[in-house]
């Protein structure tokens, strides 16, 4: 027998000692009764053990905690288990609360942490599994990743088999049938109670209802699924009639690049826009950074669309009250309702800004099912603000007003669930283009807080439909032939994406 076994063996023994290991007749949670039952919330009372076990976790553990950026224990039995192996791991600790704060964050997940960490989960006691999937659930919610869950007990009943239905891996340190043959070699328990708790676990599997399922979970599985669902397939799903178009215009151009003139002058934009549109989906534009903006440029710029069949974008990032934005999209000297088939809008207002472009569009020329815009909820730019519960409540949103919503402007597809809202993913460039400075392996940025990834990369690892590309393309000595590079790239990896 190895050290650790022997050490594991040893804490099991001493766990029965301490009453955290009580045979009987016991009722679980869940409502059926058992003849075992384990409560690991008194190890508190004997630091010595909860420092062995934590450590034993560490042990155990080791490859996973290492990678992982923080370790969150699952409320409360597990907080004082996780803590000392958040500290014997040197990793950061979250905790998640059972009930949100009325008051302050209102946050569901306390700790310094930032949207894609990875985290470990920690748990005593693993029955059906549904502590550990609302623990998940709300970290998902946050953004972060769970690697796995750690259990000290798993009562093979059912837990690790639900977790895997969700695609998420547990490991236990011990099994309840190992538990009993530790006690009974040990003299602690007889044969009689060994065979009674195999009968019982041989008879009494839990299930969870799918109604308890956390809906961040339900929603993963959508996310996977909706990735996976080709452009066409999304495009019957969709329930916005421009999201739709994207969607169907996508699949027969065979182009998911959206090409971004950041340029001052209206020649070059239009002479960009000729080059390029045999190649992109949506020509994207801000209009006020142009010196000398016209109407006249606004029709040669639709004529373009029309010719080489694209969609116009103005990356306007509406921002402020309903009213105000209403104003901002259909009034002023560029009336961007007339022209612009999509318009960018950061959730910030709330839903009242969307009402607001509405609103507009009702008292203009320009039809409803011809417009739509898209949710800026997560920025491709350096330490961005758009994170956690802000970037879930953006994407939350999107979902609940797909009337006028046709995407989102986002750097992962984690929580986008409905297969008609379409990811639009800046931030995109190869490293040719940038005269090969990788900084930091597939990241890099300008200098100015943008961050660049690989077009492969933000297809197949943060599930972009369209990629925007600004000056990787309006920079190349040949934008056109740019334009065919990325829209190739793009395309070859969206075949991955989903292939099967
Ligand atoms: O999070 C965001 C949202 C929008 N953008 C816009 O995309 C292009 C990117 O241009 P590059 O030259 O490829 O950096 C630009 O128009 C931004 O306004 C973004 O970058 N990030």
């Amino acid at each position: 027998m190895g050290k650790y076994q022997e050490r594991l063996n040893a804490l099991i023994v001493k766990l029965h000692e301490i009453n955290v290991l009580k045979f009987g007749d016991y009722k679980m949670k869940i409502g059926v009764n058992s003849p075992v039952y384990f409560d690991l919330r008194i190890i508190v009372s004997y630091p010595k053990v909860l420092a062995e076990l934590s450590d034993l976790i560490c042990e155990f553990a080791q490859a996973s905690l290492k990678n992982c950026d923080h370790v969150c224990g699952v409320p409360y039995a597990a907080l004082s288990i996780a803590t000392l192996v958040a500290v014997g791991s040197d990793r950061s600790m979250l905790v998640r609360r059972k009930e949100a704060k009325d008051y302050g964050t209102r946050r569901m997940v306390e700790g310094c942490y930032k949207s894609g960490d990875t985290c470990v989960i920690v748990e005593d006691v693993v029955t059906s599994g549904l502590s550990i999937l609302e623990t998940v659930g709300d970290l998902q919610r946050e953004g972060l990743n769970v690697a796995e869950s750690i259990v000290v007990v798993d009562r093979e009943q059912g837990g690790a088999q639900h977790l895997a239905s969700q695609g998420l891996k547990m490991r236990s340190l011990v099994t309840l049938t190992e538990i009993m043959y530790i006690l009974r070699d040990a003299g602690k328990v007889n044969d009689e109670t060994v065979e009674k708790v195999k009968a019982y676990l041989a008879e009494s599997r839990v299930t969870i209802p799918t109604d308890r399922v956390p809906a961040a979970l339900a929603a993963k599985k959508n996310t996977e699924e909706r990735l996976k669902t080709t452009f066409e397939s999304r495009a019957e799903k969709s329930s916005n009639a421009m999201s739709a178009k994207i969607l169907r215009l996508v699949a027969s151009k065979r182009t998911t690049l959206c090409v971004a003139a950041d340029l001052s002058n209206t020649d070059k934009v239009l002479e960009l826009a000729n080059a390029v549109g045999p190649y992109i989906c949506i020509f994207k534009t801000h209009v006020d950074a142009l010196e000398d903006f016209s109407k006249k440029f606004v029709q040669e710029l639709q004529q373009l669309a029309k010719v080489h069949n694209f969609l116009i974008m103005e990356d306007r990032k509406f921002g402020d009250i309903g009213h105000t934005a209403s104003l901002q999209y259909g009034a002023g000297c560029f009336n961007i309702a007339d022209w612009a088939d999509l318009v960018t809008v950061h959730a910030i207002p709330g839903p009242g800004i969307i009402d607001g472009l509405i609103n507009c569009l009702e008292n203009s020329k320009s039809q409803l099912s011809d417009r739509a815009c898209f949710i800026v909820a997560e920025m491709s730019s350096k330490d961005t603000l758009t994170t956690g519960s802000y970037l879930s409540a953006a994407i939350k949103l999107a979902e609940t007003r797909e009337d006028f919503v046709a995407g989102i402007v986002s750097q992962s597809a984690t929580g986008i669930s409905s297969p008609g809202l379409v990811q639009l993913t800046p931030g995109v460039r190869t490293i040719s283009s940038q005269n090969g400075k990788e900084r930091n392996g597939t990241s890099r940025e300008d200098g100015l807080g943008q961050q660049y990834n690989s077009p492969d990369h933000v297809v197949l690892e943060r599930g972009a439909d369209i990629a925007v590309v600004g000056r990787g393309i309006t920079e190349a000595d040949s934008p056109s032939d740019a334009a065919k590079l990325y829209r190739d790239l793009l395309w070859k990896a969206y075949e991955e994406r989903v292939a099967v």
